[in-house]
């Protein structure tokens, strides 16, 4: 039997599984099978926390869909939380570093990139403004979190349809390792977000997602640093000006501790 904690940042929901305790392989097998929701313990991502070299911590993420990423904003807040103690996390996007911060905590996630080959997209373009649209969304600009996002801004969010729309952008062929697709509205220097998750879909929040969506908005004049981001599972704070790291704050919240058979997933 191995141990797991369930935790949330703003209902974006991770199993974590402390892996320098227990032996455990992750196969996108296993993870799509952990994090299914009627058959497994059910997550939007699977969160592996392992020793690390150059890092307090290594943070392997696996979306629900099994595909392994190389960042997540708000499963970097829980892991700070569930070990309590300021972190350098080593993720495939790079190293981000950590604090506890009151009741909340505080990640800088690392330098946003904007360049096409950094998106990544399949070919050369302006990616302040994609010449591109999908129905009524049109001219994203690709931001660079470690992992991909498109930042649609629009007047009203909640009259655009994510389910159907999102999947269709976050597998164009333009986006060579698919998009997180990010839908928002401004008013003064608040930003109303929805997330269509590349390999999870909906969620609750997306903290790499506000952060992309913060700085874009910034980029473009739209709002100042600090930035507050509203998403249906709450608020985050996103802190950045120009050739600054990322910084994003607000809640981790820890909700049960489990054990499970790891052998009975795949
Ligand atoms: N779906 C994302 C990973 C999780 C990001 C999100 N949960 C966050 O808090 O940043 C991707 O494939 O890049």
């Amino acid at each position: 039997m191995g141990e797991f904690h369930k935790m949330h940042g703003l209902g974006n929901d991770f199993v974590i599984i402390d892996a320098r305790l227990q032996s455990i392989e992750i196969s996108p097998t296993r993870a799509q099978m952990i994090a299914d929701r009627k058959f497994g313990i059910g997550c939007d991502q699977l969160i592996l926390l392992l020793t690390s070299e150059i890092a307090d911590v290594r943070m392997r993420i696996f979306n629900p869909d099994g595909s392994e990423v190389e960042a997540c904003g708000n499963a970097s807040r829980c892991v700070v939380a569930l070990l309590n103690q300021d972190l350098n996390i080593e993720t495939l996007g790079g190293i981000i570093s950590g604090k506890l911060s009151g009741n909340d905590v505080e990640v800088s996630m690392g330098e946003a990139t904007f360049g096409w080959q950094d998106i990544p997209l399949a070919f050369a373009m302006n990616t302040d403004a994609m010449p591109l649209a999908w129905d009524n969304l049109a001219a994203p600009m690709a931001v660079n979190m470690g992992n991909p996002h498109a930042v649609f801004f629009v007047d009203d969010v909640d009259a655009v349809d994510l389910r159907q729309l999102g999947p269709t952008i976050e597998n164009d062929s333009v986006f060579p390792e698919r998009v997180n697709v990010n839908v928002a509205s401004i008013a003064g220097n608040e930003i109303h977000l929805n997330v269509w998750e590349r390999g999870a879909g909906l969620t609750g929040a997306c903290g790499t997602g506000a952060c992309a969506t913060a700085v874009a908005a910034i980029r473009q004049g739209k709002a100042t640093s600090p930035v507050t981001v509203h998403q249906s599972g709450g608020t985050l704070t996103i802190d950045w000006s120009p050739g600054q790291p990322v910084i994003m704050t607000g809640s981790a919240t820890y909700v049960f501790k489990g054990q499970a058979d790891w052998d009975a997933f795949g």
